[in-house]
């Protein structure tokens, strides 16, 4: 069967980068995505915003949706401090299978599943009580409806906080506007460009307020 872009990318990482060293897979990635095959990571620009909202952050639980390929993971796995977790999200098997690959030595634990039976089952089978920082880059209809089930099930607390991709381009306008007027959250827009490109895109902060 014909490899998927996912699978070349893998491909490329497997063949550059040196096991167990999560900068070299970022670079790897970076270098395959800006010369030879665009992909939708976060990418190096709008990964250093992500780098110094998670370290301010100093999360011990980390919850992502959308794993795609891993490449955001690896980026917060990097810089977790001793013994805090990556829970992430992801439902297409071939990039979960390909996560698993790569995210196994960066310790970060991929959930295969869609967000809203994974965010449903954190409670009760992953131990879950609150997480602490969310990374928000799945399809850009769901942001609104998971963020309010995770309020709902009372996974938020006091300050998690909740850094979302691609509120520009391709955009999330309901998510925006709902945390943005609602007094639960205090937001800090970051404005950056589309993954290795030049087009406008940016990343949104909404710290809960309990
Ligand atoms: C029930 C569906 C919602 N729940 C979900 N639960 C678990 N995983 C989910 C998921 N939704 C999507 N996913 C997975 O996340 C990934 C999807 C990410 C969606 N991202 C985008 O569409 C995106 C798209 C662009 C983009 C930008 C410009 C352009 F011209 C074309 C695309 C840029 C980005 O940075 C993006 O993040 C896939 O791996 C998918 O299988
Ligand atoms: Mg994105």
């Amino acid at each position: 069967s014909s490899r998927s872009k996912e699978q070349r990318i893998l491909d490329f990482v497997l063949k550059h980068a040196v096991p167990g060293d999560p900068t070299s897979v970022l670079n790897a990635i970076d270098k395959y995505c800006s010369q030879q095959e665009w992909a939708m990571n976060v990418g190096d620009e709008k990964g250093l915003i992500l780098d110094r909202v998670l370290q301010e952050a100093s999360p011990s639980l980390v919850l992502e949706l959308g794993t795609y390929c891993w490449y955001s993971a690896v980026r917060m796995a990097r810089l977790l401090k001793q013994g805090a977790q990556i829970l992430t999200v992801e439902f297409n098997r071939n990039n979960a299978d390909i996560a698993h690959q790569i995210l196994q030595f960066a310790g970060v634990q991929v959930l295969e599943g869609s967000s809203e039976e994974v965010i449903r089952q954190l409670q009760k089978k992953h131990a879950v009580d609150t997480v602490d920082f969310i990374f928000i880059d799945h399809w850009k209809d769901r942001y609104l409806p998971d963020t309010k089930l995770m309020e709902e099930l009372g996974l938020l607390r006091k300050g998690t906080v909740i850094l979302a991709d691609n509120v520009i381009f391709p955009g999330a306008p309901d998510y925006l506007q709902y945390v943005r007027s609602s007094p639960k959250y205090d937001c800090t827009y970051y404005p950056s460009h589309l993954e290795y490109l030049d087009a406008e895109d940016g990343l949104e902060k909404a710290v809960y307020k309990g």
